[in-house]
């Protein structure tokens, strides 16, 4: 199920030459390869340009430490970036696990567990491999320093949105159609990011120890005031951050949760409106 990874990764060579393409997929191909943070990373052997967006939050909100040994979780780890950069900044004994709905080629020094973060089973695998026990409680804390997320792209299902249903939903194998990317639709595409988010609160509620941190990546637009709400409920500091290798064009930043509160909260109380 797990996949310990021992052997050291290949960078490998872009496989797409924008003049293979036309169009907008061509103009995106080319900006891509000639964008300074790709070429960075292939220089400096990251998976992708998304290590500059960690790489940046790192050096101001001190995620990562070398004096004692961390536990990690990388939610949407595909290709491995941001897992690279936790390994090369962490104690050699920490332990990093990534998850996500693709399989990946192998990065050394970080477990890998496919799988969908929205489904209960999921968050059993984590726990165990984090040595919690394997049902999960609300009233329980965690022991996860690190909950961080850079998941992008939304589940379609067959039926109508409906928030209600959905979070109801949060673990269980129901309704799921497929992946998709951004779709273009502003709110749509927002919404669907604000449901990662969720369930990566849901995640920290179950497996953050207290004065624990969580980054996730949010899709700007108009439930991210409330969004914040639910997060101030279960940190003490609510901090937002647009890394320069992040795209001015893209709606997307980061909030960076510090200091996981002691006080047991419910899912309940974590969704409800009001501030508790
Ligand atoms: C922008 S990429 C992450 C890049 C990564 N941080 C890196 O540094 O290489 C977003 C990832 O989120 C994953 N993802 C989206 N929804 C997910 C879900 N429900 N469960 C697990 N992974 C998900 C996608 O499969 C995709 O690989």
């Amino acid at each position: 199920m797990f996949k310990t990874i021992y052997s050291p990764f290949i960078v490998k060579q872009l496989r797409f030459s924008s003049k293979k393409h036309s169009g907008s997929s061509g103009k995106w191909l080319s900006r891509h390869v000639n964008d300074e943070f790709t070429q960075k990373s292939l220089k400096e052997n990251y998976l992708s340009r998304a290590a500059y967006k960690l790489l940046e939050i790192n050096e101001k909100y001190n995620l990562f430490t070398k004096k004692n040994s961390q536990k990690i979780l990388d939610l949407g780890m595909a290709p491995g970036a941001w897992s690279q950069v936790a390994r090369k900044h962490t104690h050699p004994n920490s332990i990093i696990l990534g998850v996500d709905l693709l399989d990946i080629d192998p990065v050394d020094g970080v477990d890998f567990y496919q799988g969908n973060i929205l489904f209960k089973s999921t968050l059993n695998v984590i726990r165990k491999h984090f040595d919690l026990e394997k049902e999960s409680s609300d009233e329980k804390v965690g022991v996860v320093d690190v909950v961080m997320s850079d998941m992008y792209g939304f589940i379609q299902t067959n039926e109508q949105y409906d928030k209600d249903r959905f979070y109801s939903n949060i673990g269980t194998n129901k309704s799921i159609n497929r992946l998709q990317n951004i779709s273009g639709i502003t709110f749509k595409d927002h919404m669907g990011s604000v449901d990662l988010c969720d369930a990566t609160l849901v995640v920290c509620l179950n497996l953050l120890k207290p004065g624990g941190t969580m980054v996730c990546k949010i899709l700007r637009g108009e439930e991210e005031d409330l969004l914040k709400e639910r997060c101030g409920k279960l940190f003490e500091n609510v901090y937002t951050l647009k890394p320069a290798a992040s795209r001015n064009e893209s709606k997307e930043y980061y909030l960076i949760c510090k200091g996981r509160v002691k006080t047991p909260i419910t899912v309940q109380q974590l969704f409800s409106s009001n501030k508790q």
